[in-house]
């Protein structure tokens, strides 16, 4: 994966990464969220989790062990939280709707990969999402990639099905967005109530698919539901 230095957004605030979404969406982040490279936070990444390792007894100088912090820190900043940088915020290609393909286009089953920002576990599903083209279409991937973008954050998954519909929203130029999440918590899962089926479904519908019935069922069929 990249290791893109943060010069390209060096000196912007850290709002930046989230600026173009209304305020109670954006995912709180301190003012000099990004004075410092990916580097430099992985060594302190690392350095912290050496000593939650220590504390926890284990001995850092074994071989499978000695690796471990920096692997940690690099999997938080390079992979994990990635979608904190705005340098990794995807650009939406749109191309001309020519063929004037006007019915509801459906992204399914993408591929969801979170992290519950309560306990720092994996949040693991599928988002399905869908638009109505008007005089442009979309890059397909560019569905998947603000997905992953806006997932690749510790998260609630309200907040995340929202934030995935407001990009989808501005960058296609329409408010006629659905999106579906569905997705087990490992919160849930392996701790607390430790519950294995149950799984969470969250949904937001924004213009005609909020408005129109039909059209949200035939969403629904679309993706299986
Ligand atoms: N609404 C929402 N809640 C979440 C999400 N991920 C985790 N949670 C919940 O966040 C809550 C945190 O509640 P607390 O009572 O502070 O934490 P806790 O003591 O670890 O709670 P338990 O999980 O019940 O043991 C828990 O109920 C989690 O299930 C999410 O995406 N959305
Ligand atoms: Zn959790």
């Amino acid at each position: 994966m990249d290791n893109l230095p943060l010069s390209a957004v060096a000196g912007s605030p850290a709002a930046a990464a989230d600026a173009q979404l209304p305020p109670d969406l954006r995912t709180p982040l301190r003012p000099d969220a990004f004075e410092q490279s990916e580097e430099a936070k992985i060594e302190a990444i690392a350095g912290h989790f050496r000593e939650i390792m220590q504390v926890l007894g284990l001995d850092l100088t074994d071989d499978s062990l000695a690796g471990t912090p920096r692997r940690v820190a690099k999997m938080y900043v390079q992979e994990w939280f990635r979608g904190l940088n705005p340098a990794y915020h995807p650009e939406v290609r749109l191309f001309e709707n020519r063929y004037q393909y006007q019915q509801m286009l459906v992204e399914r089953d993408i591929t969801l990969f979170s992290c519950c920002e309560h306990h720092f576990v994996p949040i693991i599903g599928k988002a399905h999402v869908a638009y109505l083209p008007g005089e442009h279409v979309v890059g397909l991937s560019k569905l998947n990639r603000v997905v992953q973008y806006f997932a690749r954050r510790p998260q609630v998954q309200e907040r995340l099905t929202r934030q995935i519909a407001e990009e989808l929203k501005r960058s296609l130029g329409t408010d006629d967005v659905a999106v579906l999440i569905e997705a087990d918590h490992l919160c849930v899962m392996s701790r607390g109530v430790n519950d294995t089926s149950s799984s969470t479904l969250t949904a937001e519908y924004g213009g005609a698919f909020g408005q129109d019935a039909t059209l949200r069922q035939e969403f629904l069929r679309l993706i299986g539901k």
